[in-house]
């Protein structure tokens, strides 16, 4: 059970945000690899802790080597994953994802796309010996709530089925075989041609679909004949900015509406992954948008999977960017436990489990352990938000650690507030000697009586409310 790897990724400033008079104009201050410090436009400080933080001087190859590299060399040994670039128009999504161009790009500005294409056909020829491999590749783009496949555009409305044994697929949609890295950059190049290009005031150029590259990698052992096959899906999503910042309208307006209904459609998946068991059950509304239907596989588990968070450092853009980090503490907390789809042999299915006593009380216990953080997180995370101690629970040692010190914040004030009764009650009951030796020198039995009285049944109210 993994938790998705999650990063941020700080552009370089834009040209326009260097001009910007008013600040100094970053809003996020480095602590370590991992923690930063984020400032709004109100000047609030917010912690975020990720798995990574990349900044403006991080190397396209670093990004590919943390977030990418370990997922595409467990899609070509069989095990499904998915990595994910989100972020507000002109965050720098695009550039992780394919860099300035697919083909004729530097080596040092090459993007993760082409990186794990790369990657994947050299790691299958290192192991051509043992098994054999078939990559498919198919390239869809979600613009307007249709499915396109970007390798034929006579196919304009893809169907999302689902089939038990492979899960989601894209209905009819073109696969085309590949044998090497230059043929898929080619077909890449062709689908990223067809892609829809919408235009906003914050980028001319900016692109209004997700888009989706879909590899399909078969490994045929040569020695048993056992069949694994791998998906990877890499996702560019469209830009997560509010729709009226962009001043956009008619049908721009359309579009943009249309985004960020999906990408709320993605939220809502992930906050309902995330929410633990409702009083609604467990429904999880991946058929709300056709993104979380094609994403239903990675975040209902059965992927690893990898979202970059791609963030202006502007402050001009401080509440775009705070959501867009908020976002990515939330998708940290989806539960993965990606298995590798493997056709056994009849003989490797019967062979006896040999599973030790000690690795099924460690599942037990992590799976108790997954139930209580799941619970638990939601309450904790909005504690620590309003307090503005934002924090990664990134393990049970976190959630216990916080825990402790909550617990031992309650019973300090809990003991200083029965200091004080104990105070009071020690003042009243001097009082109360007072007021006796009062009516006795007054020489009044019967008020000394009433007075008495009045004063037991009000120490006792007091004490029992
Ligand atoms: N890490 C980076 N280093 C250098 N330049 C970058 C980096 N990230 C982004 N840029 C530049 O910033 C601009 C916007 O980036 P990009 O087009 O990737 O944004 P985007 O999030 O994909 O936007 P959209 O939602 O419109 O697709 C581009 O000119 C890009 O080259």
């Amino acid at each position: 059970m993994s938790n998705v790897t999650v990063c941020a990724r700080f552009r370089p400033r834009s040209s326009k945000e260097m001009r910007d008079p008013s600040r100094d104009g970053v809003c996020a201050r480095p602590i370590d690899a991992e923690t930063f410090v984020f400032q709004d436009d109100k000047e609030d400080e917010f912690t975020f802790s990720l798995d990574r933080v990349f900044y403006e001087d991080s190397t396209q190859a670093a990004v590919y080597e943390f977030l990418a590299l370990p997922i595409m060399r467990d899609a070509v040994n069989g095990i499904n994953g998915t990595i994910i670039t989100y972020g507000q128009t002109g965050a720098g999504k695009t550039y992780s994802m394919e860099g300035p161009g697919i083909q004729d790009c530097d080596e040092h500005n090459k993007g993760l796309l082409p990186r794990v294409v790369h990657g994947m056909f050299e790691q299958i020829s290192s192991s051509n010996d043992i098994a054999r491999y078939t990559v498919k590749l198919s390239m869809v783009e979600i613009y307007m709530e249709k499915v396109r496949d970007l390798l034929d555009l006579s196919k304009a409305n893809i169907q999302i089925k689902e089939n038990k044994t492979q899960g989601i697929l894209l209905s009819g949609v073109t696969e085309v075989p590949v044998s090497d890295s230059v043929e898929a950059l080619q077909h890449l190049c062709t689908g990223l041609a067809n892609r829809a290009v919408g235009e906003t005031q914050m980028n001319m150029s900016s692109s209004r679909s997700h888009c989706a590259y879909l590899f399909t990698i078969q490994q045929d052992s040569v020695k048993d004949k056992r069949v694994k096959t791998g998906k990877l899906i890499l996702v560019d999503l469209a830009g997560s900015e509010k729709a009226d910042k962009t001043g956009a309208e008619g049908r721009v307006l359309e579009e943009a509406k249309t985004i960020n209904k999906s990408l709320s459609a993605l939220g809502n998946v992930i906050n309902a992954l995330t929410s633990g068991p409702s009083s609604k059950g467990n429904h999880i509304p991946y058929r709300d948008s056709k993104l979380t239907r094609i994403l239903q596989d990675a975040l209902g588990g059965n992927s690893r999977m990898a979202l970059l968070c791609c963030c202006s450092p502007s402050t001009l853009n401080a509440s775009e960017t705070l959501s867009t980090l908020r976002f990515g503490m939330r998708a940290k907390h989806i539960k993965a436990s990606p298995r590798a789809s493997e056709v056994k042999s009849a003989k490797a299915q019967e062979e006896p489990s040999s599973v030790t006593k000690d690795e099924k009380c460690g599942r037990i216990l992590e799976k108790m352990k997954e139930r209580m953080s799941n619970e638990d997180i939601k309450m904790l995370e909005d504690v620590f938000i309003q307090e503005g101690i934002i924090f990664s629970l990134d393990s049970m040692a976190e959630v216990e650690t916080v825990y402790e010190d909550i617990v031992s914040k309650t019973i300090q004030s809990l003991q200083q507030a029965v200091d004080e009764l104990q105070q009071k009650v020690k003042k009243l009951e001097a009082e109360n000697i007072g007021i006796q030796e009062q009516a006795l020198r007054n020489h009044e039995p019967g008020s000394v009586g009433k007075m008495s009285r009045f004063i037991s049944s009000w120490y006792a109210s007091f004490f029992t409310s």
